[in-house]
């Protein structure tokens, strides 16, 4: 069967053309006001997935007519001259957002680079100040993957007060921000991690497992529950027996999907996603620098101002 007749595959990518038609809309409305919404991606070295993100990135910021333009640095890079550049993006009127690709090589520190970007221009909500939001329940701003993850478990239609959840993995970026998200609506999170003695045993008691570890397959049908929802989050590129490489998830997808009653694809699923999430973003962290310019000036129509 294809990916596109089968009902339990939870997809990404008809959620993000919705989430980017409104985002266009806005952003042509932000440009006629003076207002024109301008992503600036940061990126250390080279790493795949970064390229792959990147690349999703770009093509989508000019369908929603949102300017992109990519920094990119050499590994080589001190943190202090990243920084100093981040201040500089800080101080520009014309940028809107600021997101730094991970990971970047390991002699950055990568919290003091997310504590440099100013936290309105923090379009990832990676900020100590943004992160601190989505533990008071303001959560119109978080985490892309996060928030794409949670975006698709809503998709199945599925009551998220009191549904036992389980998150596979709590990095700062995926596992800890999903968490909150879903404690703000009310789900029972549990959150196992790497010290964690049975994955197994908590996952088969999972109305909704998120996955984001990056172990290919490391979930197999008979950790899941019957009827379950499943969110893959994983990226992890495989090389197959013919030498070409493709990237799969942290699911062994064929199995679960005859358990699972949603399942998300990998690719197709929570990546196309992420990267909406990304302009719907901007597009938030745009409007609080327009309140903040209208509470200056008495307008935040700036052409009308000027
Ligand atoms: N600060 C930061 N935030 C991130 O969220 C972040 C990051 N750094 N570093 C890299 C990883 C990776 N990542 C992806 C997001 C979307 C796709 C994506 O669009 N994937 C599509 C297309 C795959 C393809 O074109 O082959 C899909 O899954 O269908 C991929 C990878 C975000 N990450």
């Amino acid at each position: 069967m294809s990916l596109s007749d089968d009902s339990r595959y939870l997809r990404g990518g008809p959620v993000a053309q919705r989430i980017i038609a409104a985002v266009r809309e806005d952003a042509t409305i932000a440009k006629a006001e003076g207002f024109p919404p301008k992503l600036i991606s940061i990126t250390v070295g080279d790493t795949d997935a970064v390229d792959v993100y990147v690349r999703n990135q770009r093509a989508k910021a000019q369908l929603a007519g949102i300017d992109f333009e990519e920094r990119r640095f050499p590994a080589t890079i001190t943190s202090g001259e990243l920084e100093a550049a981040i201040h500089g993006l800080n101080a520009d009127p014309r940028v809107t957002g600021i997101i730094i690709q991970r990971p970047v090589p390991a002699h950055i520190p990568i919290k003091m680079l997310q504590a440099a970007v100013h936290p309105l221009k923090d379009v990832e909500g990676m900020h100590p100040a943004s992160i601190g939001n989505i533990v008071y329940n303001q959560l119109d701003l978080a985490p892309c993957t996060a928030a794409a993850s949670v975006e698709l478990l809503k998709e199945t239609g599925l009551d998220l007060k009191g549904l036992e959840v389980v998150i596979v993995g709590h990095s700062e970026i995926v596992g800890k921000p999903i968490a909150f998200l879903l404690m703000s609506e009310g789900a029972t999170v549990t959150v196992c991690h790497h010290m964690t003695r049975s994955v197994a045993a908590h996952a088969r008691r999972a109305d909704a497992l998120f996955v984001a570890v990056g172990k290919p397959r490391l979930i197999k049908a008979d950790m899941v529950k019957p009827g379950a929802a499943v969110i893959d989050i994983g990226i992890n590129s495989e090389v197959g027996p013919d030498g070409t490489s493709r990237i799969v998830g942290d699911v062994d997808t064929d199995s679960v999907k005859e358990v699972a009653s949603w399942i998300t694809p990998v690719p197709g699923g929570v990546g196309p996603l992420t990267v909406a999430i990304l302009l719907r973003n901007t597009m938030v962290a745009l409007s609080r620098q327009r309140a903040l310019y209208e509470a200056t000036y008495g307008t935040s129509d700036r052409l009308a101002a000027e």
